[in-house]
């Protein structure tokens, strides 16, 4: 779905100008588009629907609670990775019974709070965390509802620090003591093991380690069914999504010479790819995108401040930094850049885009080929709805930027721009 287009010669987000949202909201301001984000739930939940499943939003790549809300409405499950996104979960009216727990690191108030909201699953990613929770969940007098996260040492082959399912990463439980790991739980009196959990890692662009992936694990899930009576397997998140053009109007010449290698991972080909070893199982399937679904259906609004030209390159210094958008600077992210208000010939021009952070690495782009917007105007970085203002931070101590939810032809704030008293507020 295409819900970034130009409209008379201005971007749009669904039916609302972006030109406008700026003028009247600021910038930097993170802008999502409702439909889009509907309609890639919805794509997941229809290419999964011949087998029993369950979609558990992964909430950190965009935990807003209008986005949180959208989904819930929708049926969605959660997967969360701390109490923070166990609170805004419900807050925003999430069923805790429908929320997984993942992360290496659980507190004991963190335990203690989702095992008083009744969630679904805590899925466990070390013996020691099993021990830790039987213990906890004995003191309340509850029995916790636990999967093992397994590691499966498959190379999702993305970038390396957000590879999450090689022996070298520190997530879950290695493929070889995992057996081990669910006879031991099995003696536990406060746990109950109900499934077995996997995510290899994220921006995952092919389907072929997600198909190994299923195939190494799929033998190991059946026979934890067969032992210990467990309904679900979870296969994770990871689908990738495209971050190259993504605005077919604003496609470069070179994209379609392209277009063939960097075709996007269709949630069709993911679906036909692990299907198959799936449907053999019977068990409960539970997948945790998170990327997927609110990825392209974000853009991030930054003004132009200064062009600044140099003996070596021409620089172009927004108002956005990496404090508000960090990929490019964590992970060579790259984000398309598109003025908003379209240009008219063909006048790119190479240069640096950057924003005020005291920072070498605080870059959007380098060496770029783009068109020559002045001073003044609005730049949209495409694909920005995940992992995007969740990644945010006051570095510099620059308030947190506005959120805006566009639905059709309606605009609304779902995050006021933080005040710089409300940034001092809790500091003496
Ligand atoms: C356990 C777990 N599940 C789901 C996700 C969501 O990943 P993605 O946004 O790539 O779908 C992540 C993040 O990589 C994760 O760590
Ligand atoms: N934050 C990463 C993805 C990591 C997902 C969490 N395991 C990104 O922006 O691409």
């Amino acid at each position: 779905m295409h819900s970034f287009e130009y409209k008379n010669g201005s971007l749009h987000c669904e039916d609302v100008n972006l030109q406008d949202i700026a003028e009247q909201y600021g910038t930097p301001a993170y802008v999502y588009s409702a439909n889009t984000i509907l309609d890639h739930y919805r794509r997941l939940d229809a290419a999964l629907a011949e087998i029993d499943h369950c979609v558990e939003y992964a909430v950190k790549a965009n935990s807003n609670l209008s986005v949180l809300r959208l989904l819930a409405e929708e049926g969605s499950g959660f997967d969360i990775v701390s109490g923070g996104e166990l609170f805004r979960v419900i807050k925003a009216g999430g069923d805790p019974k429908k929320c997984t727990f993942a992360g290496v690191g659980k507190t004991r108030a963190e335990i203690e709070y989702a095992l008083e909201q009744g969630i679904y699953s805590f899925n466990v990613e070390s013996e020691e965390e099993a021990a830790f929770i039987n213990v906890v969940a004995g003191e309340m007098g509850k029995v916790a509802p636990i999967a093992f996260r397994v590691n499966p040492n498959v190379d999702a082959k993305t970038h390396k620090y957000i590879s999450t399912g090689k022996s070298e990463n520190k997530f879950g439980v290695d493929f070889a003591y995992i057996e081990a790991a669910y006879e031991r739980a099995s003696q536990l009196e406060n746990v109950k093991l109900i499934g077995l959990q996997m995510h290899i890692g994220s921006q995952l662009t092919s389907v072929s380690p997600f198909i190994e992936a299923v195939e190494k694990v799929s033998p190991l899930a059946a026979k934890l069914k067969a032992t210990y009576g467990i309904e679900f397997f979870s296969i994770g998140g990871g689908v990738g999504i495209v971050y190259d053009p993504a605005l077919e109007s604003a496609k470069p010449e070179w994209w379609a010479a392209q277009e063939e290698e960097q075709r996007p991972l269709t949630i069709e080909e993911y679906a036909a790819g692990v299907l198959p070893k799936l449907k053999e199982l019977g068990l409960k399937i539970l997948l945790e995108p998170g990327r997927y679904i609110v990825g392209n259906a974000g853009v991030m609004l930054t003004q132009c401040l200064y062009e600044k030209k140099g003996s070596a390159k021409t620089f172009k210094v927004v108002d956005a930094g990496m404090n508000d958008l960090i990929r490019p600077a964590l992970y060579e992210g790259h984000h398309e850049i598109v003025p908003v208000a379209q240009p008219a010939g063909d006048d790119n021009i190479k240069m640096d885009v950057v924003g005020p952070i005291c920072e070498t690495g605080d870059f959007f782009m380098q060496n770029a080929e783009l068109p020559n917007f002045p001073v003044g105007s609005v730049i949209a970085l495409l694909s920005s709805g995940a992992y995007g203002f969740t990644m945010a931070s006051n570095y510099n101590t620059r308030p947190m930027p506005v959120e805006i939810m566009v639905d059709g032809d309606q605009a609304k704030v779902i995050r006021k721009r933080q005040s710089l008293d409300d940034l001092i507020a809790a500091e003496l």
